[in-house]
């Protein structure tokens, strides 16, 4: 429909299956050519989600409207106006990467006289062009995730999503494929649901943070990063961390927070002034320190503990 500025309203999905809720009453509005990030454990519910979202499952109650479409009621039009990369894409092996393309093509109405210029376009986006008339079966598989972009992209969606599009891939592959989801970023309305936290911040314009089937927190990560107490984390190893004197360092006004594992105190403060006065109190115990800024993964680690 393209009259808002809308392009993917999820409005309190409810999926259980037998007695776990894999989603509880999940709301969350993304945006026209908003690059969004799923974040959340293991069995948080994301896949769920995105398969609901994809109409491979359905809900067991709420609505998804998908450019003011319904995933109920027009889903032949809500489905083709999305490209799925699955966590493990699915490609026949027996075809060769060019075949396969076109089978999709073809699957998905691509007007004819277009199919060829645009695998070819697509093959040259995943450089997989080299390889477009060899089978399936003899890539590797950050090939064949290539080959599973292409085959998301083939009708050209106004909306993509990656499940764990970097999972398991070397570092520069996985970066390879950041850098094609950067290129479509404004062009297309992403969902990336990633483990990476680090991916998420660089990418995303938006971070979802999910945690048992409740969506916790939506927003920036900068945003999502001024929830985590302090400006600053002081981190200190010690060799003998009962005899630390707790309260003492508590008592510091730059202190907001401090959570102890092990032999490792992470204290959140509010400035760096103290730091030295703060190290004192560990005296000869202190085995290292360091200081760093807060990231997603400690907004991760804060929010679903
Ligand atoms: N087909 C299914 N049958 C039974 N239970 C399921 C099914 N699919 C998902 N679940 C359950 O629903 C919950 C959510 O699973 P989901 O795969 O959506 O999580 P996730 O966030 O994608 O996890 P991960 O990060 O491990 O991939 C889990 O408890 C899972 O066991």
């Amino acid at each position: 429909m393209g009259l808002t500025d809308t392009m993917i309203e999820l409005d309190s999905i409810t999926k259980s299956f037998g007695g776990i809720k894999a989603l509880n009453n999940l709301k969350l509005e993304i945006s026209r050519g908003e690059l969004i990030g799923i974040i959340g454990s293991n069995g948080a519910g994301k896949t769920t989600l995105i398969r609901i979202i994809c109409c491979i499952l359905r809900p067991d109650s709420g609505e998804v409207l998908v450019d003011g479409y319904s995933i109920h009621k027009d889903q032949i039009k809500t489905k083709s106006m999305i490209g799925y990369l699955p966590e493990e894409p699915n490609l026949y092996e027996r075809f060769k990467a060019r075949d396969l393309l076109k089978y999709f093509a073809e699957l998905y109405g691509v007007p004819k006289q277009d199919i060829d210029p645009r695998i070819d376009e697509l093959l040259e986006l995943v450089d997989m062009t080299e390889r477009a008339d060899d089978k399936i079966n003899t890539f590797s598989k950050g090939m064949r995730q290539r080959v599973g972009i292409a085959r998301a992209l083939i009708h050209d969606p106004p909306i993509l999503i990656f499940d764990e599009p970097t999972m398991g891939l070397d570092p520069a592959t996985a970066n390879t494929i950041r850098s094609f989801i950067r290129k479509l970023k404004g062009d297309k309305t992403m969902i990336l649901c990633t483990h990476y936290m680090q991916e998420a911040e660089e990418l995303c314009d938006r971070v979802a943070v999910m945690n048992r089937g409740t969506l916790l927190d939506a927003g920036t990560p900068d945003y999502l990063k001024s929830k985590v107490h302090g400006d600053v984390i002081f981190n200190v190893i010690v060799n003998d961390p009962s005899s630390v004197d707790k309260n003492k360092i508590r008592n510091f006004k730059s202190v907001e927070a401090m959570d102890i594992v092990g032999d490792e105190f992470h204290i959140s403060l509010n400035s760096r002034a103290e730091i030295a006065s703060i190290t004192d109190v560990f005296a000869d115990k202190v085995l290292s320190i360091s200081t760093k800024e807060p990231t997603l993964e400690d907004v991760f680690i804060n929010m679903v503990k």
